[in-house]
């Protein structure tokens, strides 16, 4: 039997699959078509998830393993940091390491285990790196300059000032008030930008960002491949990111920032190295359920027959975001 897990950080939910456990790996196709099935929120198991992360063995000096990110639509992205937290605890667990490196799509990326964020909530902190503003590195086009930062762009709604950063996968963040954004407003842009449009070709993770107090923001992401999620890891890094850059009398770098989002909260930390940036982003990496399945019906997407148990761990998630005194609209 194979063991599948279902794991989320900040609520942004995730199922893992460890293809190393596999005699015979599941192929693109069938990896892609497996994420499609076991995410979809109702034929799917456990009602969904954002998407699916795949392990695998990595060669390259320092890391443990490898991360795929297959979003619930199919499409690869490039990065995904709540996710990544989740895959870090478990090659943590698996290999009896707490720091090391994961290889991504385009990087590998430092993580290692922090302090608990509260009793029970086992708790990593990640690279979110390379970062690059650059149209072509989005990509963007149509926007009249070759960077967005800090910019009203009123096709895109009134009142709120966009930044678009890539760190790699790429991100669009709108601060603003969330009393005029609204979370339908978000979902309008987000679809807007991940249909058929002239600004992003490649569609574009869409933010809202909500300036509360020095080094203290609230982010709701619409992403790319999925809609709206709870959290968005990439997204609340891009944040903090613009958050120094565009506010640096109430944001700094190297100090921690706290990024509340509908799931929960995380702490972020900027690092400015002559115009090359990196952020840590650390929070919770909860596994909720194990889900036992035989590799035959892995490779015939067939879920009928899987057997889903509780870790427990969900009782203390919940506790934690109970205390928090954050400001939700
Ligand atoms: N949930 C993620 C980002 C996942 C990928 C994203 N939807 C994309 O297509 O770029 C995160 O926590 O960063």
């Amino acid at each position: 039997m194979v063991q599948l897990l279902k794991v989320h950080g900040s609520q942004n939910q995730f199922f893992i699959l460890d293809q190393t456990q596999l005699k015979n790996k599941l192929s693109d196709q069938e990896r892609i078509a497996l994420a499609k099935h076991i995410t979809d929120k109702d034929a799917g198991l456990l009602h969904g998830a954002d998407g699916l992360l795949v392990i695998d063995d990595s060669d390259h000096d320092g890391t443990l393993g490898s991360m795929e990110v297959i979003n619930t639509d199919g499409s690869i992205a490039s990065m995904c940091g709540n996710g990544l937290r989740t895959v870090s605890r478990y090659l943590a667990e698996k290999y009896g390491k707490d720091e090391f490196k994961v290889q991504t799509q385009d990087s590998d990326l430092a993580v290692h285990k922090e302090a608990d964020l509260a009793n029970g909530v086992p708790t990593f902190s990640v690279e979110i790196s390379p970062v690059s503003f650059n149209k072509e590195s989005l990509p963007f086009d149509n926007l009249g300059a070759d960077q967005i930062i800090n910019q009203p762009i009123p096709e895109f709604g009134v009142g709120v000032r966009f930044t678009a950063i890539a760190v790699p996968n790429p991100h669009l963040i709108g601060f603003g008030n969330f009393k005029t954004m609204k979370p339908d407003g978000l979902k309008v842009l987000g679809s807007m930008l991940n249909n058929k449009n002239k600004f992003f070709p490649d569609g574009v993770n869409v933010s809202f960002a909500e300036i509360q107090g020095p080094n203290t923001l609230f982010v709701q992401t619409f992403e790319r491949g999925v809609g709206l999620t709870n959290a968005c890891g990439t997204g609340m890094s891009a944040a903090s990111l613009a958050f120094c850059i565009n506010r640096p009398e109430l944001a700094k770098f190297d100090e921690l920032i706290t990024v509340y989002n509908p799931g929960g909260m995380v702490k972020t930390r900027v690092h400015d190295d002559n115009d090359q940036y990196t952020i840590d982003l650390i929070g919770n990496a909860t596994f909720t359920h194990k889900v036992e399945i035989s590799e035959d019906a892995l490779h015939s997407n067939d879920l009928d027959d899987a057997t889903v148990t509780e870790t427990g761990e969900q009782a203390a998630y919940e506790t934690f975001v109970g205390g928090l005194d954050n400001g939700r609209f």
